[in-house]
């Protein structure tokens, strides 16, 4: 542990988010994506905004140490930024990447789904479907520059976004693991697998919970792009281009068009879905399972 302003803060969190290793890099980084003295980042706790209004793209960053656990307050965030960016019209797309070295999203926070009230998973859950629908239907290009590993609602959050590069890294793993912890994947998280791999591809990922290494990913359809990890950004940002080349209406349209069906089925029925997830997870078999998981992990660590 080490001990900053009074803090107790995991020396693995420090150097996951970068903030010790990378200044340098940083700036470097700030100039290769045109972010000019005058241009301020903004953003929350958890969620880092980096704004190119010239370019039109603001690079969203995950900072949630130590593995940007999807918790209440990461899914609040995150919904706050997104809603402010497609309501600002500066913007026309986003790159959403991680702040932390070698993982970008590590799913759902395990302790939100652990030992709380119903009330509390509803809660929860309201928040997570809050966040797919935005990301999912956003008007705005989303890529996903995907620079470390996303398993789960990790995975759920790239697809969610219209084009996925990827680090090529064995650490680098992304896929829909939910049933190797003894849980299910919601049926939305199921329809963008469908629609994105195919139903054959889907259905084995999901029911063998498969993490894909890059060079698989790549080759289900999983992701678009496989690059090494110090180009990550910059090729999200070239995707970026090429996606910005379109006239929005005509692109958002078409976008529109083919998610909004997947979409409205969780949009239709989502206190249904809230009370389903809320019924499963309070089950004392998902409980333990989800408990046994967790100590695995901490054990590891
Ligand atoms: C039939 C009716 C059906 C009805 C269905 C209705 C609804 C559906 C119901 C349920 C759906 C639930 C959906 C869930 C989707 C999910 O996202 S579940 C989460 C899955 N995530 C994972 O399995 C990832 C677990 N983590 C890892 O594999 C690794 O941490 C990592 C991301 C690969 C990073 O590895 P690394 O070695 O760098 O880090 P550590 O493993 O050492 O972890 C550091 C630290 O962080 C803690 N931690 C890791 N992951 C999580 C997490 N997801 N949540 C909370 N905490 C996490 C870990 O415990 C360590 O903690 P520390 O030891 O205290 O520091």
């Amino acid at each position: 542990m080490a001990l900053m302003a009074g803090l107790r803060v995991p020396a693995r969190a420090l150097l996951r988010s970068g903030c010790w290793l990378r200044g340098a890099a940083l700036a470097g980084a700030e100039a290769a994506a045109g972010l000019g003295a005058g241009v301020r980042r903004f953003g929350s706790q958890r969620v880092l905004v980096e704004p190119d209004p010239a370019a039109g793209v603001a690079v969203v960053k995950l900072k949630s140490p130590p593995v940007n656990s999807l918790s209440l307050e990461l899914l609040t965030e995150l919904v706050i930024s997104l809603e402010k960016l497609d309501n600002d019209k500066t913007f026309r797309g986003i790159v959403l990447t991680s702040d932390l070295c070698g993982v970008f999203s590590a799913g759902l926070d395990l302790t939100e789904l652990c030992g709380r009230s119903p009330a509390h998973y509803a809660e929860y859950w309201r928040a997570l479907q809050e966040l797919w629908l935005r990301l999912y239907l956003s008007g705005l290009v989303s890529v996903a520059a995907v620079n470390g590993a996303s398993p789960a609602g990790g995975c759920l959050l790239c697809l969610s976004c219209d084009y996925r590069v990827l680090a090529d890294s064995p650490s680098c793993v992304i896929g829909p693991n939910e049933t190797r912890l003894g849980i299910v994947a919601p049926f939305w998280f199921k329809d963008c697998m469908v629609n994105t791999v195919g139903h054959r591809a889907a259905e084995q990922a999901l029911q063998l919970g498969t993490l894909f290494p890059p060079a698989e990913a790549l080759r289900v359809g999983l992701v678009d792009q496989v690059v090494p990890e110090d180009q990550v950004q910059s090729t999200a940002l070239a995707a970026m281009a090429r996606w910005l080349a379109i006239p929005d209406h005509a692109r958002q349209l078409t976008k529109s068009m083919m998610r909004k069906p997947t979409a409205d089925r969780l949009a239709k029925h989502r206190e249904a879905d809230v009370q389903s997830f809320v019924s499963f997870v309070s089950r004392d078999s998902i409980q333990k399972a989800l408990q046994t998981y967790l100590e695995k992990l901490k054990q590891k660590g």
